[in-house]
């Protein structure tokens, strides 16, 4: 749908503002703008980014998803993530819980394409995906998984840099060279008028399981609950500016230097309801060998904040495969006995909240 005809964000809804950062200033290395951005990833740990080049790249990924998402359900549940642990491939709506009670079901169905199939294409490397996938694969997919690379690395590149470490650190725990669950997804979810907000979130309260998430969206609906606050805040979509954040991994790495911060997806507020959802991620995650903790033997900064922490533990044990795969699995409301299911799925949240 062409993005003229959708209404505005209304403006007598509650918004929460997010800092403006420009993506060519960073990447240029000007320090005013890292600042922003610093100071945006270490409070909430979501801001916009502008003028990140992305653009058309987005464009075309969007009529990837909505290609995708016309092919018949039979044909779609071929390519279904499943119930294993496994985030590749193609999610129904309604497959995860949205909560610990297990009542409401998410709502949104989603593609999930693995940057270790895009990469290694024509190869497979890790599963297969549906023909309007392979199809666009060289067209569309590589090139936006490209750009979201360069994003996210330049940004990695930054931050390892702010907390003190070796060069490169970040770098090799993101290794293009591992396999990883750094993935892009196509996120489509349907208008339901006349139903409450309780009975339709698209996607339940979370932390991204990764390091870092480079998203688009149109309407609104994404929603996060800020350090203090105790009702959820809209974040409004500004045309042409992504929204970038930090997730567990990094937030862990860190010593909880960088916020993962809770949000969640509801339909858009007031006439934007009416209409079908789109949204797009890439998320970076750390390769799937890697360790999630704090890296306290290489930054004396995390170092220290971790020992200012102490009731805090950044320490998992896990790898980060184990830890993508357990969140993943915990959600799905096949794998659900009780609450315990929920909170097994469940990242630094709670760990961290009262940081
Ligand atoms: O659709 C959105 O705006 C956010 C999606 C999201 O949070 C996710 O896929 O992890
Ligand atoms: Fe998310």
């Amino acid at each position: 749908m062409p993005e003229a005809t959708l209404p505005p964000f209304p403006d007598d809804v509650p918004t929460h503002p997010l800092l403006i950062v420009d993506y060519e200033r960073i990447k240029a290395g000007d320090q005013q703008e890292i600042d922003i951005m610093w100071k945006a990833a270490t409070t909430l740990g979501f801001w916009y980014l502008g003028n990140h080049g992305a653009d058309t790249q987005v464009t075309s990924m969007f009529e990837m998803g909505a290609e995708t998402m016309a092919l018949s359900m039979t044909e779609k549940l071929q390519f279904e993530q499943g119930d294993d642990g496994q985030s590749f491939g193609y999610k129904k709506a309604g497959a995860n819980a949205t909560d610990e009670t297990g009542k409401t079901l998410d709502t949104a169905e989603f593609i999930n394409v693995a940057k270790d199939d895009v990469l290694a294409y024509p190869s497979v490397a890790r599963r297969t995906y549906p023909r309007t996938v392979n199809a666009r694969m060289e067209s569309t997919i590589t090139p936006f998984v490209q750009k979201s690379l360069e994003v996210n690395y330049t940004i990695l590149r930054i931050f390892n840099d702010k907390l003190g470490l070796p060069e490169g650190t970040l770098a090799r725990l993101h290794s293009l060279d591992e396999f990883s669950g750094s993935e892009a997804r196509c996120i489509r979810n349907p208008p339901l008028p006349g139903k409450s907000l309780s009975e339709t979130v698209a996607l339940g309260a979370h932390t991204d399981f990764g390091s870092l998430s480079f998203l688009h969206n149109k309407l609104g609906g994404l929603q996060v609950l800020p350090p203090g606050y105790e009702e959820w805040q809209y974040v409004k979509p500004i045309p042409r500016h992504a929204i970038c954040n930090v997730g567990d991994a990094l937030s862990l790495f860190s010593g909880g230097i960088l916020q993962s911060n809770i949000h969640r997806v509801v339909p858009p507020p007031g006439a934007q309801s009416h209409f079908e959802r789109w949204s797009l991620v890439f998320f970076t995650r750390p390769g799937d060998s890697v360790i999630l903790r704090a890296l306290v033997e290489d930054s004396s900064a995390i170092a220290d904040a971790v020992a200012q922490k102490s009731d805090k533990s950044f320490e998992t044990d896990s790898t980060a495969a184990a830890w993508f795969a357990r969140r993943v699995k915990n959600q799905r409301i096949k794998n659900r006995t009780g609450p315990e299911t929920w909170m097994a799925s469940r990242g630094t949240e709670h760990k961290l909240a009262a940081a």
